[in-house]
């Protein structure tokens, strides 16, 4: 039996840090959604006691240290399932870029592997069991638009945000989540208008929702990487209506009312950077079927 699950990238709307934690984590308020940009996962059941990784992609490990890998042997310790499972993650989401690539194969996982080892647990038990995983797994069993708190693990959900073009460029970089965090100096960032943007989602207002967007985690990376910032000031120049570095980075996003406009962006930095991508928020949350 074959479960094929998609595993969707995220974009943070917004990313603010309230403060360090004596746990290490920081305390985050972010305003996530998820994109047309997607992982496929093939979940294929094996009898053997084991968990098999299949990815062609160099920069995923096969290993345990695979997020999917986590996931299923998080499964299998946590229901007693002696079941194995060969796990085939196609990869389109491009690795360490701020997109939540790992996060959202292991949230693809989860959901998958509930509905192939019969496990029966909602979308809320998986979320709480994603948290173990990393901070970003919670958000990704459920999809969608939320507010995210606490280290990331606290889910609230909110409503699609206003239709537009998001157009993505990584340049030729890696960056190490742990370490933009660790450089952060939290007594000095300029918080972004979170409430404010929350209110621009829920009144459908593009405008609003483009002049809300903020991430404090960018001038860190921006200060490692001066290419971030070009990429920034190309796609300002080529006309988007708002531009922001997602997560730790290193990929730019712009938000793009007209077709045109997206067309012009997607093909200035085609050429100048690794990847870019021009696709639509999903909106909705992931379903279990
Ligand atoms: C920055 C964000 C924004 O969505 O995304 P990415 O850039 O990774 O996509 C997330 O906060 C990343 O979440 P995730 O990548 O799941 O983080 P984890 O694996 O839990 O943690 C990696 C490391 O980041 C730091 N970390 C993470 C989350 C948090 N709230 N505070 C932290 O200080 C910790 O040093 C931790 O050891
Ligand atoms: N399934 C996976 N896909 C991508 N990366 C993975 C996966 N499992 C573990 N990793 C590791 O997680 C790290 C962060 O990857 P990723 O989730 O793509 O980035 P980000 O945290 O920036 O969103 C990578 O360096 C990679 O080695």
């Amino acid at each position: 039996m074959k479960v094929l699950v998609k595993a969707p990238a995220k974009i943070n709307l917004s990313l603010d840090v309230l403060h360090k934690r004596p746990d290490g984590y920081h305390e985050v308020e972010m305003v996530m959604t998820t994109i047309d940009l997607a992982d496929r996962i093939e979940l294929s059941l094996l009898e053997e006691d084991r968990i098999v990784i299949h990815s062609h992609n160099r920069f995923v490990p096969d290993d345990q240290r695979n997020l999917a890998y986590q996931a299923a042997h998080l499964l299998k310790l946590r229901f007693q399932v002696k079941q194995g499972v060969v796990i085939g993650i196609e990869k389109t989401i491009p690795v360490a870029a701020g997109l939540a690539g790992g996060s959202s194969d292991a949230a693809a996982t989860l959901r998958g592997l509930n509905k192939l080892w019969k496990l029966g647990l909602s979308l809320d038990e998986l979320a709480v069991l994603g948290a173990e995983i990393g901070s970003d797994v919670s958000f990704c069993v459920y999809g969608g638009t939320a507010l995210a708190t606490g280290r990331g693990e606290i889910i609230e959900e909110l409503p699609a945000p206003p239709t537009c073009w998001v157009v993505l460029a990584k340049p030729f970089i890696g960056v190490s989540t742990a370490e933009v965090y660790r450089r952060l100096n939290v007594e000095k960032v300029q918080h972004p208008p979170t409430k404010q943007m929350i209110s621009a989602i829920e009144n459908g207002d593009f405008n609003g929702v483009c002049n809300s967007v903020g991430n404090v985690l960018e001038d860190v990376t921006l200060s490692l990487y001066p290419e971030v910032a070009q990429i920034k000031d190309q796609m300002k120049r080529f006309g988007a209506d708002a531009v922001l570095m997602s997560g730790s980075g290193p990929t730019v996003f712009s938000l793009v009312a007209h077709d045109s406009r997206m067309h012009r962006i997607y093909n200035g930095l085609r050429g100048f950077c690794d990847q870019v991508f021009a696709v639509r928020m999903l909106g909705e949350r992931h379903t279990l079927d």
